[in-house]
Parts: C-alpha cells; structure tokens; sequence
C-alpha cells in the first residue's frame, strides 16, 4: 500500500446521505488525487486541503443535480443471467450497466481520463472488464474510517495492495466517498471476533446502495501506547476506538491500570490526539504502525484479550461482482417481514433443507417500523420490536441451491436484498503472536 504522510481524514461535510441514485461513468469530474499535501483535481489546478474539501461539497452538490434516479422498471441491463437473478431478488435491478466503456463520450468529454481516445483500437470486453473485482492497481482508491495508522488503513492494504488509501473521519463519509467517486471502494469493519458486530455498518449498508465485492480478516494486535518517558504508573486515562478498548478490558486491568476508558474515533487518532496535545497522564490503544506514525512508545505489546483477535472487514463498491463458482463464496442479505421475528425459522430452513450453512446472523432495530402491536381480545395490547435480519451464508449467487432458497426466502419475506455475493477470505490463519493459553475465555 503507498504510504501516506499522515494526510487528515475527509470530513463528513461532502454532502447529505445520498438518495438511492446511480452517478454514470461519465461523472468522473470528481475523481481527485488525493496527495498527503496538497490535492489536485484532473485538471491539475492545485489546491490545499480546505480548498480541496469545499471543492468537494461543491462538485457533489452538482453531482446530486445531475443524478439520474433509479430505473424501477427493471430495465437496467445486467451482466448475465445470474446477474440480473440477483438484481431481481434486490427489488432494484439498476446497477450493473454493461456500456463500461463510453466511447461516444470520448470526443464530447476531452477531460475525462476514463474516455478511449479515438484513434485507439477498440478491443472487445472480457469477463475483466465486467468484474470490478480488485484491480491491485497503484491507482484504486480505497476509503477507511479513521487516520494512517488505524487497523482500518491496514485492512484497505490487505485487500487492494498497491492501493491509495484515504481516510475519512466516519463510517459513513466513507459510504459518500465511494457514491461520489472520490473512492473506488471502501474497506470497513462489520465485526470482531471478542467485541463482536460493529453496528453502524450494519445499519449504513442498508442505508447506502454499495455492494459487498469482498471481505478481508485482519488479525489485531494491540499496543499500549504513551508519549516517550511516561511509566505506566502515570497514565491516568486509556483512550481508544470502543472496540479497541472492549477487545482489550481484560488485560488492562491485568496490568493494574488505575486509568479511566474513554471512547474515541479511531486507534490511530487516539494516538495522534495524545501527540499532538503531549498529554502525559494518557495512554492510547493502538497498533505498532500508529506508534511510529505519531513517536509514541510502546507502554505493553499485545494487549487484546486473545491472541487470535481479528476483524472481519467488507470491500464495498459501487458495483457488484459478478458471482462464481471456482473458489468459496459468500453471499449476504437482509431481510424483514411483516409478521416479524416468526419468519425466521422458515427463511433459516430454506438454507438448512439445501445444505447451506451460514456464517452470521445479526438483527437491527427495523428503523422504519420499530415497534408492533398485537391486539388480542382476551390479553390486550402487546408491544413486539421489530427487526431487520442480516445473514450471510456460504455460497455464491452462481449456485442454483442458493438461488432457490433466495427464492424462497422470497416468499417469506416482505423486505429481501441482496448486499453482495463474494469471495471468501481464504487467507491461512496467523493469530497475532503471544500465548493466551492461560486466559480466561470469560
Ligand atoms: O480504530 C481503528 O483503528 C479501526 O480501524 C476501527 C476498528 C473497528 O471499528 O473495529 C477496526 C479494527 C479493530 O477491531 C479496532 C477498531
């Protein structure tokens, strides 16, 4: 991954939450390159960062008037025939616009480096072209919630090398960054395996019209961290993102801190904050990198509660790739019904009678209706909450049995879309180093 001068996130003043709109190809105008310093749009007028960001919240509020909406006559032309099962299955068939290549745009739009110059021979479309799939190109950029140094940065390095990696300073910046085209793709966390679902995300992906194209599990290895010289008998305060801190409560108090936890955005930028405010009395977690990035010291290495740590974190881009059947594949969803949580047994069935085994469940509150009320004559009223219901389960969009159940599930359900039909991260298993053998599980 190129490394970043420690450039500051993108803050969320792009523009407000995108409506469900598709921005075409030929939209690029705002493509920036995003240097440490300075930023500089294609036409190569250079800018600072203030100057880049209100460009930004400009440019964008030119995009959202030049939006088309959605197509929902389910004309959108789809890749293949397992393309268009699953757009179908989305309720948008929408997304997937095969004209990838605007060549008629090329002499109306000089500016735009995306269009084929004319004299260039035209070479025919290969299953490539229509895969948004990682490109492992320098030039992929790749948008994360935090500052360099945050495990999120690492696990854009892990899933697109070679790639640009732009901070942002909230989850759903990140969400914009990618439906503005000032990213490629996101890279963000869903879970973890001692601090569990990161909620937010799970709530923005159902917000947003981005497509799960991957998953990437970064093993994290927590460092205690402190401006050089200070002793751990004088940190006062331990600040870190929430899940840092929950992923390390055990051995904090192990070690014998006698400090107050205090939740702040990201790992990286607690230590970047103590840094820049030389705070003596308070300790950061966070990882080796973010030490080096901001001249902490390493206080304790490996401060999780399990050596095994590790988040799972979701690619997502403005397409969906196109599922297949030659390696393991995920697919995720989201449901709702009507009738509430007495659907669930059946939509789960639908998957055990073919075999498909799932990895995850997670519910939300269902936003829109979050409380039901059941009368019954002889009882009275009964308040039921509502949720929305996330599953993902170990097969691709390619493979009939999983069409079917989609099918099925269908019918059970009165919300289903599908988020993303991925390749599973097959990575061989290193557990960050350090013995936990003897720690209590609970
Ligand atoms: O704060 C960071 O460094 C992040 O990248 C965020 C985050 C998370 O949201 O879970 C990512 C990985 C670790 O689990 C801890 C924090």
């Amino acid at each position: 991954m190129q490394s970043l001068s420690t450039p500051s996130p993108i803050k969320s003043l792009i523009r407000p939450r995108s409506r469900v709109t598709r921005v075409s190809p030929n939209k690029l105008v705002l493509q920036c390159i995003y240097n440490s310093d300075s930023v500089s749009f294609q036409n190569g007028v250079g800018l600072n960062r203030a100057d880049w960001q209100s460009s930004c919240a400009i440019l964008a509020s030119k995009v959202v008037a030049q939006q088309q909406p959605i197509d929902k006559s389910g004309s959108g032309g789809d890749a293949d025939g397992v393309a268009d099962h699953v757009a179908a299955v989305n309720g948008h068939k929408t997304s997937v616009d095969l004209n990838l290549v605007p060549i008629e745009k090329a002499t109306s739009n000089p500016n735009s480096n995306t269009s084929i110059k004319p004299h260039q021979p035209q070479k025919p479309l290969t299953i490539t072209d229509l895969c948004p799939a990682p490109m492992h190109g320098s030039q992929l950029r790749v948008a994360y919630q935090g500052v360099p140094g945050a495990y999120s940065e690492a696990a854009a390095g892990k899933a697109y090398p070679n790639c640009e990696a732009i901070p942002c300073d909230q989850f759903e910046v990140a969400f914009q960054a990618v439906e503005l085209w000032i990213a490629d793709r996101a890279v963000l966390p869903v879970e973890n395996s001692l601090g569990g679902s990161i909620h937010r995300n799970y709530d923005l992906l159902l917000r947003h019209r981005l497509h799960i194209v991957g998953e990437v599990q970064l093993p994290v290895h927590h460092c205690l961290l402190a401006l050089p010289g200070v002793r751990k008998e004088y940190v006062k305060r331990v600040i870190s993102h929430p899940q840092a801190l929950a992923q390390c409560e055990l051995t904090l108090t192990k070690l014998g801190l006698q400090a107050a936890r205090e939740a702040v955005d990201d790992t990286a930028g607690a230590a970047e904050y103590i840094a820049a405010n030389n705070l003596r009395d308070t300790a950061a977690i966070a990882s080796a990198r973010a030490a080096e990035l901001y001249g902490m010291q390493i206080l304790a290495d490996g401060i999780q509660d399990d050596s095994s740590n590790v988040t799972r974190f979701v690619m997502l881009a403005r397409e969906p790739i196109i599922p297949r059947m030659d390696r393991p594949f995920k697919t995720s969803i989201v449901f709702a019904h009507d009738k509430g949580t007495s659907v669930l047994f059946k939509v789960l069935s639908a998957f055990a009678f073919r075999n498909i085994s799932l990895t995850k469940i997670e519910s939300r509150p269902h936003r829109n209706r979050p409380i039901r009320l059941v009368d019954d004559a002889n009882v009275g009223t009964a308040k039921h909450f509502e949720y929305m219901f996330y599953v993902d389960f170990e097969a691709s969009m390619a493979e009939v049995r999983a069409q079917n159940a989609l099918a099925e599930v269908q019918e059970f359900t009165s919300f289903l879309r599908v988020l993303g039909s991925y390749p599973m991260d097959m990575t061989p298993w290193c557990p960050s180093i350090g013995d936990d053998d003897e720690k209590n599980p609970f």
